[in-house]
Parts: structure tokens; sequence; C-alpha cells
């Protein structure tokens, strides 16, 4: 997916109370998943509620060139005619993923289960994450890298495995996505596949195998890990994913609502999986005012309608075995603790260091151009909030949809406005963010 070369800068000024429901879009880890899982299994997969932004339309693309059938039937409303597992064809031009980690290692694991080859890319700022950490146990597994950029960068082209290996692999960091990967190449291999995780990453690819037909178990491993064991070779078969609203996404109107007085907004179907939720826990540590109601589930997946009410927040201490239920969410969480009143203290966020950008530092300079007190110690990042957001500063994003993001709710009650210098990444997770939030009453131009 390319940009134009144009960067699209954007102000946001502090408004009037926010107001209004609003549904955000679908959750973008669950709707990467239904399009491999869909591509992987025989038969039909119908998929409501996919999230239409670039990250996903790039797996979606990469799913088709895979030999997999990829249909858009309506609005959110797709529908995948799989290959079975094992069975992607040869594609015929290199796999460009865009700015998506999730697309671009999740399919490098389906891939490796396959004895086929393709070439891996993106755009700059996925050409500087590190996949070595996938390419590693995938070895293992049998597969090989032909051709690589420097230190296991993108473009690089994978050799899928003829006869895959299945493989006990304990992550050396709690990464969804190398979770992710190793089973999904595990699929293709005979007998059983173990990830030992020590602390526990999201599980949608887990729970989501399940509803395909896979066999697989996942239980508690020391304190806060898990195992999760694969029987290989399954048949999967294709299935309906009702794919629910996404907290990531939800959380930029949250922390909105949250710090413009006078705010009361609800947002319908948020998905309320606890390996997501940690920053819900750390705002209502806060003293965030977030009511659910309208508790639901579907294969797995919890959901909820969630209200809330603008409040005063209070500094706190996130401890570090929260990060990976809140890994998205550290850079709109830090404007928040700007808003509150006292210190707020983040610990164990390396991993921030390997995202679309490096979100550790530029966190802290978003809100250092904003006149907010902000350190980087080691891995941990610390807030002084003092009640209000002095403003006025310009925001570098970085490539990184998330920054922009997290500015402009930083924009809509700090004192003076704060601008962002390119808003065209927002649509790889978010292509509405700016109407929606216009809907609910932020004052953007
Ligand atoms: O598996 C996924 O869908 C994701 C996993 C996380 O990455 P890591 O696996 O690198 O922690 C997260 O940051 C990303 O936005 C989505
Ligand atoms: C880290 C993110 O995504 P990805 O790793 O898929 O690029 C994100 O959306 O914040």
């Amino acid at each position: 997916m390319t940009h134009s070369d144009q960067p699209r800068p954007l102000q946001a000024r502090a408004s009037g109370p926010l107001t209004g429901k609003v549904r955000v879009p679908g959750d973008k880890s669950i709707s990467h998943r239904a399009l491999i899982l869909g591509a992987l299994a025989v038969g039909e997969t119908r998929i409501s509620g996919l999230l239409e932004g670039e990250d996903v339309l790039n797996t979606a693309k990469s799913m088709q060139a895979l030999g997999a059938r990829v249909e858009r039937t309506g609005d959110f409303a797709w529908k995948v005619q799989g290959v079975g597992v094992g069975g992607f064809a040869q594609p015929k031009a290199p796999l460009d993923f865009g700015n998506s980690g999730t697309g671009c290692r999740l399919v490098m694991g389906a891939v490796a289960g396959c004895p086929i080859s393709a070439v891996f890319d993106g755009d700059a700022s996925l050409r500087s994450r590190p996949m070595r950490r996938i390419l590693d146990p995938l070895e293992k597994m049998g597969a090989r890298v032909v051709s690589g950029g420097e230190g296991g960068r993108l473009p690089l082209t994978v050799q899928g495995a003829r006869d895959p290996l299945p493989i006990t692999y304990r992550t050396p960091v709690a990464s969804a996505q190398i979770k992710s990967a190793v089973l999904l190449a595990g699929l293709a291999a005979p007998g059983t596949t173990t990830v030992i995780e020590s602390e526990a990453s999201r599980n949608h690819t887990e729970l989501m195998l399940k509803h395909f037909g896979a066999d697989i178990t996942s239980v508690q491993e020391g304190q806060h890990g898990r195992r999760i064991t694969l029987v290989g070779e399954p048949e999967l078969h294709g299935a309906n994913v009702v794919v629910p609203a996404d907290p990531s996404s939800a959380a930029f109107p949250i922390v909105a609502a949250l710090v413009v007085e006078g705010s009361d907004i609800v947002l319908s179907d948020v998905m309320t999986n606890p390996l997501r939720t940690g920053l819900f826990t750390t705002l209502r540590e806060m003293g965030a005012s977030i009511e659910e109601s309208e508790v639901r589930g579907d294969a797995g997946e919890p959901m909820a309608r969630l209200r809330v009410r603008a409040s005063k927040l209070r500094g706190v201490e996130v401890p570090p075995e929260r990060a990976p239920s809140m890994i998205d969410e550290y850079l709109v969480l830090a404007v928040a603790a700007s808003f509150a009143e006292g210190t707020t203290i983040m610990r164990g966020l390396q991993e921030l260091r390997v995202k679309e950008s490096d979100r550790l530092e530029a966190t802290a300079a978003m809100l250092r151009v904003n006149g907010v007190k902000v350190e980087v110690s080691g891995d941990d990042l610390i807030v002084e909030g003092r009640g209000h957001v002095p403003g006025g500063g310009t925001v570098a994003t970085h490539m990184d949809h998330r920054i922009a993001m997290s500015a402009l709710v930083m924009g809509c009650a700090s004192d003076q406005p704060v601008t962002v210098d390119d808003t065209a990444f927002i649509a790889t997770s978010f292509p509405d963010f700016i109407p929606m939030m216009r809907s609910l009453g932020a004052e953007f131009s």
C-alpha cells in the first residue's frame, strides 16, 4: 500500500464535551487471522465486521496471491474460499504487507509450512523491524531464508519446508506474532507443535484455530505464562467469524472522553478478551469511569458495550507483567497520564522500541513537545501529570498510526492546539478515526 508523498497534517484543539454512541472498526488482530485461517481452511469462510484498514487489506491481497479466493460481499463483509492446510500456491509477485508487522509475520508462518517460496516486503517502517524472531523458529521447522536484508530485515525470501517438523518452542519475548507464526507453520507439520510463553500474549490465534476445527489446548505455565499444544495436519473447515470492535482503536475515543470535561460516550461491541484489556484496568485504577454492559461473546471472544464519562485521573504505577495485555495502548495511556494529577510509571516497555516506530522515544517526544514532563529510564516511561497539558506542539508521526491518533486525542483537551505532521498512516488501523471523532464533537482542522 503506498501513501501519497504529500504529508497530511492536522490540528486538534480543545472542544466542548464529547457525546454520542459509536462502533469503532473491527479488531485488527482478529481480522488478519480470519483471512489467514479462512485461506488455510477447506470450504467457505464468511467474515462480518472485518477491519477494512490498509494493514488487513494487504493480508487479504496476500491470501489471494497465495491461491485463496477472497471477495468483499458488502460493507465489512468478506468471503474466503480456502485452499487447505499446506495448499498455498507459489505467488507470482512479492507479497507487500505495507506497514503491518502482524500480517507479514503471521503469513511468514503460514508460508513456512508450504513447499513454495515467497518474497516478503513492506514500507520503510516495516523494513526496519526485526524478523529474526520469526525466522529462528521457522528455520527450526525446516523453512529457509533464501535471501534477505541485513540482520533479518525485509525484503526477504522464505522457502517453505517440503516436510515441516513439529517443534517445541519457548518464545524469547511475549509476542503473539511469534507464537502465531509457529502455530500456523505447525498446522502443516505431522505431530504436535508446542509453544511456551513465559507471559501470556493475546490468544486470538488459539481461539480461532479451535473455531476452525483444530485440536489445540492451552494450559497455564508458571505464574503468568501459557503452554499451547497444537496437533498438526488438521482439516480446518471454513467457518463464520464475527469480528468485534477493536479495543486498541476504542482506546482513543475512551481517553478523549475521559480528559474532555463533561464528556459522556458509548462504544458498542468492544472486545473485552482479558489478554487485551490492560488499558481498561489501568484507566480504572487511575479513577476512570468506564462501565460495561451487554456483555456477550462469540467464538470465545467476549465483547461489551462501554459507557465512558469524563473523570478526574490520578497517576499510577503500571506493572511490567501487564504490558502484553496493553502493548499497543501505552501511547494513549501516556496522554491520559499527562492529564492526570501525579506521576505515572509504566514499566517494562522494551517491546515498544520495535513497533512501527520506536514508540518509547516517540511517546516521550510527543509529550515533551507539548510541555509535559516525561522521562525514559531504561525501558520505563515516567510521566509527570499536572492535571492539564500546555499543548502547542507539532508531533512527528514516524509512519506510526498510533502516534498520530494519540497526539490528536491530546489536542482534544490541551490548553493550546496540538498538530500532527501526517495523518496518512491512521488508515492502516482506523480509517474513519477523524470523521468518527468529529461526530463525537472533536475539533480537528
Ligand atoms: O498478534 C497480533 O495481532 C499483534 C501482536 C502484538 O505484537 P507482538 O506480537 O510483536 O507483541 C501487537 O503489538 C500487534 O499490534 C498485534
Ligand atoms: C504494533 C502494531 O501493529 P503491527 O505489529 O501489526 O504493525 C499496532 O497496530 O500498534
